[in-house]
């Protein structure tokens, strides 16, 4: 299980994510939501080793880095770098054999070519491809749906499905009320830094609609159309 408790995190002294508290449990699928700017992808950050914070974030089964499978929004890679090469460097840095990428090309992507010239939604395919054959215990998946095509969406689904079944931790973000109702167990509303609501499944449309009516008809009207 992972926890976090009393999580602040603030960059040039102004604080984006306030008193954050938060489990997540093996065989949950944990969804993320929340206007841009809300702070989505620096919790994730903070999760995954990858930025400092104050407070505490524990795994009860080792190190959170030895066992993350971190999707960012718009994965980058090196270049010259293959797909195939990829799915090998992370691998190696794993000590998984890869012995079959063919095979594991789940997305059917161009393994051959290189991975800065794939599209948005090629790129966000290979670098999931790459965290799946990491076999990972924790998978934190940033708008993994976004720049997509649909029948990639409908694999990704089922492969967080999978990820459930095998008792993964899976936390993600998504703008796709759909999707998430699909595939969620828990939504946490995040509102400028703050928790403003965790539901589980039964009360997903609260915090849908809690949502779209912050403040909409009132921007519209702004525009006085
Ligand atoms: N490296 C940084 N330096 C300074 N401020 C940052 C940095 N990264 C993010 N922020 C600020 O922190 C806040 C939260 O940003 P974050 O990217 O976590 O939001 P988000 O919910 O993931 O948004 P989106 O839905 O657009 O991806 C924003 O106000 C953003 O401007």
């Amino acid at each position: 299980m992972i926890k976090i408790d009393s999580l602040y995190k603030s960059y040039d002294n102004k604080e984006v994510l306030q008193n954050i508290n938060l489990s997540f449990k093996p065989g949950e699928i944990h969804g993320v939501v929340g206007e841009n700017g809300a702070g989505k992808t620096t919790l994730f950050r903070c999760i995954s080793g990858m930025n400092s914070f104050k407070g505490k974030i524990n795994y009860n089964k080792g190190v959170i880095k030895n066992v993350i499978g971190f999707l960012p929004t718009n994965p980058y890679f090196l270049s010259k770098i293959t797909g195939k090469e990829y799915l090998q460097l992370v691998c190696n840095a794993r000590k998984i054999k890869l012995t079959d990428s063919k095979e594991k090309n789940i997305f059917d992507l161009p393994l051959n070519k290189y991975a800065e010239t794939y599209s948005t939604g090629m790129k966000k395919k290979l670098a999931l491809t790459g965290i799946l054959l990491q076999n990972n215990a924790i998978f934190i998946l940033d708008e993994p749906f976004n720049g997509v095509d649909v029948h990639s969406n409908i694999v990704i689904n089922q492969v967080l499905l999978k990820l459930k079944e095998l008792n993964k931790i899976v936390i993600l973000s998504s703008h796709i009320f759909s999707t998430l109702h699909e595939t969620c167990d828990y939504l946490h509303y995040l509102k400028e830094g703050r928790i403003k609501k965790s539901v589980d499944k039964t009360d997903f449309d609260s915090v849908e609609q809690e949502m779209k009516a912050s403040g909409i008809e009132a921007r519209i009207d702004r525009l006085n159309l």
